[in-house]
């Protein structure tokens, strides 16, 4: 185990300004923040590796801090350099220089050919790509179309980009072409920091792959690959500061964000290995490729490159704490060798030769080497074990979960269903009375009848109220286990804002810890074949949160129908209400044609009466006043029948009536005319009678009778006048009375034909709901066939856990038996030491460190 190696190197001022306040002290590997006046700010003094100060150029920083890991990785070690700190801090500076002054990788890729040349023992074989992460997508920097690339994981490659370019190359020359050409399609933007800021992280990586060259045609069959990371973060920004917005806004989001995951996993990294739990290598892009450089199997070395200007004090600060913290964390790099069965078999076979020779030829030296080999392969074992053991315990952990979520999903799925179902059987029920009210015909006489229908469909509701279970249920699957968790990336949003960003840069680690965590899901040491790439806690996350939105738009859906429905509901009462009235008018309307008939039939009577009374006062049946009455009874008759026969047309029905009242008055008017006519006709005979009668009177002297007949004549006529007058007004006001009636008629009829229209964009509204409501059942009973699917996957993902669960059981196993085996072996030779120690009593046992 070594610690990461951690160096700050401080950047020449922009602009050479009177430290008014504070300013940054130098002293060795020290940092401290002074007071103007010389006196040191207690609690702001940091010790690192190395601290570079202004002058320091990039050489040193690369002899110091970069060469021994660009050794290594020639040997076989991975090893990474990553460059961390503020906006405009140098880190660009830093890992790439300039033209006369070229930084760590263009030194280190130098290096790897002149080292290579070195060991003439072995052949190499060099890979380089180049990756940016730009707004949290891998970007190909050597291939302009390879974008968006993704992560995988296996047991022979680690953790790898798919699709990535790897350029092999001979020479360095050729490396330094490929950068310039990547550097081409490198994000950069302008901010008020930095007139060429980097708007994205880069990865530049060299795979370095060597085996001993062959001699006498035999070769040791091992290769050793080891890959080199060389990273220029985006540096951390303060929106304030820089004066990003639209899309320098977006970018300097992700970059804080990412920088923010980077920051969580060295705190997680720094706590040791007890306390830490799981680590969120997973939640950037950043981190999840830089994994195995961040507490693995790598030697790994920080660069923070922080301002000196007092106006960046607390980003100083901030990158300061950073770096503290990385100081804590330990790798634990090793050789990486892949060794065919052959080669394995070779080397075990020529160890236990050696180690036979080395015995026999009693070389204490080497035997004390030999044994202090052992002890750290016996070392090296115990960390891969304790390794696997914390592997085997976040797995049990990370299948509690799973198992958790299981029944949340499960839950759901039993809550939908029952919504799917009862929804259906409401569909079905309303479907049924929504054909019986469609069979109905609208005429008059149905509109009782009709209206009863109606009033049940209506007051039928659409959905009926969730069981109360269903809500406890929910907020149950609302709840999240909060432990062993990193934060959501739904919590990211904002970083870019000021106080995250001052969390994030005062280093107050509890507050990072204190992020809403999200589950942990861990697949690091699976097989590529043990579990489907698609099971990832993301697209997990990913697919519960659309389940919730469908679930939400549902809920949403079924709301509104409900009111929709309510609505409805209260516009039908109200309907039926006016209906109601309108009946009541309408039975009124329909008593009036009656009436109207019983008032012609008793006007009949009395005018039969009044004639026959006349008719039978009058003595001489050939007299003027005999044929004018029998002229009027018959008129009279006539003029009645016709009336009570359109009465009676209009009690049968009042459509008929309407039509027929033209005829109606055109036949009164006929009777009236005549009449009329013979009242006169009777009249100017009446008074030439009367003018003959007086001539006769005054030739033949006074006639008494004569006289007495004229007067009876003039009181009958005048009667006769005054009752058809009666008549004539009565036939008037009856006239008037059926143009009323026959009005509120027509109206009464109008608005019935605006109710009925009323009720059909009603009845049309019920359809479009009930559609609606066809439809959202349809898609809960989509979303439920979904959650069965997903719960499908659960159950086969459970069961692949399950069989490599058991798989690591096997190895933990196969592991226990080898280590007990080193452990025999180790006393064996321990004994035959001592054996050899007694033998040869020269060296002393204590110096074997037993
Ligand atoms: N040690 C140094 N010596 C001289 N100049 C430096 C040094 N460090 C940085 N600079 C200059 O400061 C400016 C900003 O540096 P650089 O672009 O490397 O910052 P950065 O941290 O990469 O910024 P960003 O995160 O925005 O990309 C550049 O003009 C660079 O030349």
């Amino acid at each position: 185990m070594e610690k990461i190696c951690v160096a700050v190197r401080v950047r020449p001022p922009v602009t050479q300004e009177s430290f008014n306040g504070t300013f940054w002290n130098i002293d060795d590997n020290r940092i401290s923040l002074h007071k103007s006046s010389g006196t040191p700010i207690s609690g702001v003094a940091f010790t690192f590796d190395h601290v570079f100060d202004q002058s320091c150029p990039n050489s040193r920083v690369y002899e110091l801090l970069t060469k021994d890991i660009i050794n290594a990785a020639v040997e076989g070690f991975n090893g990474t350099v990553f460059a961390y700190g503020q906006t405009s801090s140098g880190k660009t500076f830093t890992m790439n220089g300039s033209e006369n002054n070229p930084g760590i990788i263009h030194r280190a890729v130098k290096d790897v050919f002149d080292m290579i040349t070195k060991h003439d023992e072995r052949e190499f074989l060099i890979r380089v790509s180049y990756m940016e992460i730009y707004n949290e997508e891998i970007n190909d920097l050597l291939m302009v179309n390879n974008q968006k690339l993704q992560i995988h994981e296996s047991l022979e490659r680690g953790v790898f980009v798919a699709g990535l370019r790897e350029e092999i190359v001979s020479e360095a020359e050729q490396v330094h072409k490929l950068l310039e050409a990547g550097e081409v399609n490198r994000h950069f933007g302008e901010t008020n920091m930095n007139v060429r800021s980097s708007r994205s992280h880069t990865i530049f990586r060299m795979v370095i792959e060597s085996k001993t060259k062959e001699m006498d045609g035999s070769s040791s069959d091992a290769i050793r690959v080891s890959a080199l990371n060389l990273v220029d973060l985006a540096g951390s920004e303060r929106i304030a500061k820089t004066g990003a917005d639209g899309v320098r806004l977006k970018e300097g989001k992700h970059i804080n964000k990412s920088l923010m995951v980077l920051g969580n996993v060295i705190n997680k990294l720094s706590e040791g290995a007890k306390q830490r739990g799981h680590i969120p290598y997973r939640d950037s892009k950043l981190t999840r490729i830089l994994q195995f450089s961040l507490g693995g199997n790598a030697k790994t070395s920080i660069i923070c490159t922080v301002a000196p200007e007092e106006v960046h004090v607390e980003e100083t600060r901030g990158t300061l704490q950073f770096a503290n913290r990385a100081k804590r964390v330990t790798n634990c790099a090793q050789v990486n060798e892949i060794l065919t069965d052959a080669a394995l078999l070779k080397r075990q076979t020529l160890e236990i030769e050696e180690l036979r020779q080395k015995l026999q030829g009693s070389q204490a030296v080497v035997m004390e080497q030999e044994i202090l080999k052992l002890r750290n392969d016996l070392l090296k074992y115990e960390l891969e074990h304790e390794k696997l053991a914390m592997e085997l315990e976040e797995e049990r952990k990370l299948q509690r979960q799973r198992d958790l979520h299981i029944k949340e999903q499960q839950i759901k799925i039993n809550n939908l269903s029952n919504m799917v179902n009862f929804s259906d059987s409401e569909r079905k029920s309303n479907t049924t009375q929504h054909q019986s009210l469609s069979g109905q015909g609208m005429g008059e006489r149905s509109i009782n009848s009709q209206h009863m229908r109606q009033e049940e469909a209506f007051s039928t509701p659409g959905f009926k109220e969730a069981p109360k279970s269903y809500v406890v249920r929910r907020s149950n699957y609302a709840r999240v286990s909060d432990s062993d968790a990193s934060p959501l990336p739904d919590a990211f949003n904002d970083v870019a804002d000021e106080d995250a960003w001052m969390k994030m840069n005062k280093g107050y680690v509890a507050d990072l810890d204190s992020i809403c965590m999200t589950p942990a899901i861990k697949v690091r040491s699976l097989s590529s074949d043990g579990i489907s790439p698609a099971f990832s806690k993301g697209r997990y996350e990913h697919e519960i949160q659309n389940l919730r939105k469908q679930m939400e738009i549902a809920t949403k859906e079924k709301d509104e129908l409900e009111k929709n429905h309510r609505d409805q509901v209260l516009l039908n009462n109200n309907l039926t209400k006016e209906i109601t009235e309108l009946r009541e008018e309408a039975k009124l309307t329909r008593e009036i044609p009656q009436m109207l008939f019983d008032s012609v039939t008793t006007c009949k009577d009395i005018y039969n009466d009044v004639l026959s009374v006349m008719q039978r006062s009058v003595d001489d049946e050939k007299s003027f006043a005999n044929i004018l009455l029998t002229c009027m009874t018959e008129i009279g008759s006539n003029l009645f029948s016709t009336l009570e026969t359109h009465c009676r047309m209009a009690v049968d029905g009042y459509q008929t009536f309407s039509t027929d009242t033209s005829i109606l008055q055109e036949q009164c008017k006929i009777l009236c005319d005549r009449l009329n006519n013979s009242v006169a006709l009777l009249a100017s005979s009446d008074a030439q009678t009367t003018m003959e009668k007086e001539s006769t009177t005054r030739q033949c002297g006074s006639d008494y009778k004569g006289l007495e007949f004229g007067e009876d004549f003039a009181c009958w006529n005048e009667k006769l006048s005054n009752e058809i007058n009666t008549f004539r007004d009565k036939y008037i006001s009856l006239e008037k009375d059926h143009d009323h009636f026959k009005q509120v008629l027509e109206e009464s009829n109008s608005s019935y034909l605006d109710l009925e229209r009323e009720l059909q964009v009603l009845q049309q509204d019920r359809e479009t709901l009930l559609d609606k409501v066809f439809k959202s059942s349809q898609n809960l009973r989509l979303v439920s066939e979904e959650r069965d699917m997903l719960l499908e996957r659960y159950k086969s993902e459970v069961q692949k856990r399950k069989s490599l669960k058991q798989g690591i059981e096997q190895f933990r196993v196969a592991f226990v038996s080898r280590q007990r085996s080193m452990a025999s072996f180790h006393s064996d030779c321990k004994s035959r030491l001592e054996d050899h120690m007694s033998q040869n009593p020269v060296v002393e046992v204590s110096s074997f460190g037993f």
